[in-house]
């Protein structure tokens, strides 16, 4: 064996550089009202939101997971601490930056499904990108329409189609510019159990597939399950997580906070 090949076994491979987190929330505070009706929804929560998996944020009614998700999505500000996405902190933006963030680089996806009326499905999906004045990559388009499986539907206005359909036009929305993070916002919380699974196995693919990641407040152990890790928020606070779940760890988990 010459010198190089030996060199070469013993030098360890190097390692993956891990990525960093997709944003970073740290001494995060935000109070809502002054003085006797001031309430705290976010009580000093440090979070980071790994790039590339999915999580998902659980809690009691009340315990602040909207607005934590707000809070990270750039659609409120904190009353103190900060909210990085990628480097850029969002509390140092003016207006007119958080909402170009908002469209360049971050998808949603709401309880609602949010779909223009008027518009065909493949219109509400390339909408954002017209926006924001590109034009989505002709082969991603497809991949993300084949993955969602709606076919000849696409020429359909949502009114026309199911809300299972309806949530995967929203999804495709979601996806199709290649956002740094999706947002999804009780996503299958419109949706009968079959259409809630698709649109859940839809959203692990395209976790597993292309490396997107995904931030999902749910209220349902079933829908968490899916989800990479759990965070698990009480009066403001994170007070658990847990990783790999299954739908009854995360039962367990919620009835030990009390939820
Ligand atoms: N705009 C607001 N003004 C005043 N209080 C608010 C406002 N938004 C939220 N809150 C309060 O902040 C706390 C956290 O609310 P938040 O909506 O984040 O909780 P949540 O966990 O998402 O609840 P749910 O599961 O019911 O949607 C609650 O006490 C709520 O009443």
């Amino acid at each position: 064996m010459d010198t190089q090949h030996a060199a070469a076994l013993l030098d360890p491979p190097s390692p993956v550089p891990p990525r960093a987190p997709a944003a970073r929330v740290r001494g995060a505070v935000k109070r809502y009202g002054r003085g006797d009706t001031a309430v705290t929804a976010l009580d000093h929560v440090d979070l980071d939101v790994p790039a590339g998996r999915f999580t998902a944020v659980m809690g009691p009614s009340g315990s602040g997971k909207s607005t934590l998700m707000h809070c990270l999505a750039g659609l409120d500000t904190l009353t103190a601490g900060s909210v990085h996405l990628g480097d850029v902190e969002l509390g140092s933006l003016s207006d007119r930056e958080l909402t170009r963030v908002r469209r360049e680089r971050i998808g949603f996806v709401f309880q609602s499904f949010n779909l223009v009326p008027t518009l065909t499905a493949r219109e509400n999906i390339v909408l954002p990108s017209s926006l924001a004045g590109r034009k989505p990559d002709a082969d991603w388009f497809e991949q993300v329409v084949r993955t969602v499986g709606l076919g000849d539907r696409l020429r359909h206005r949502p009114s026309e189609l199911s809300g299972g359909q309806q949530q995967r036009v929203a999804v495709a929305r979601a996806l199709v510019s290649r956002p740094e993070v999706v947002f999804a916002d009780e996503p299958t919380g419109n949706l009968d159990s079959r259409s809630g699974t698709e649109i859940l196995e839809f959203m692990r693919s395209a976790v597993r597939g292309i490396g997107q990641t995904i931030v999902m407040v749910t209220h349902d152990p079933a829908a968490a399950s899916y989800a990479d890790s759990v965070v698990f928020l009480a009066d403001g606070r994170i007070v658990d997580s847990i990783d790999e779940p299954t739908a009854e760890r995360v039962l367990d988990h919620m009835k030990r906070i009390g939820a």
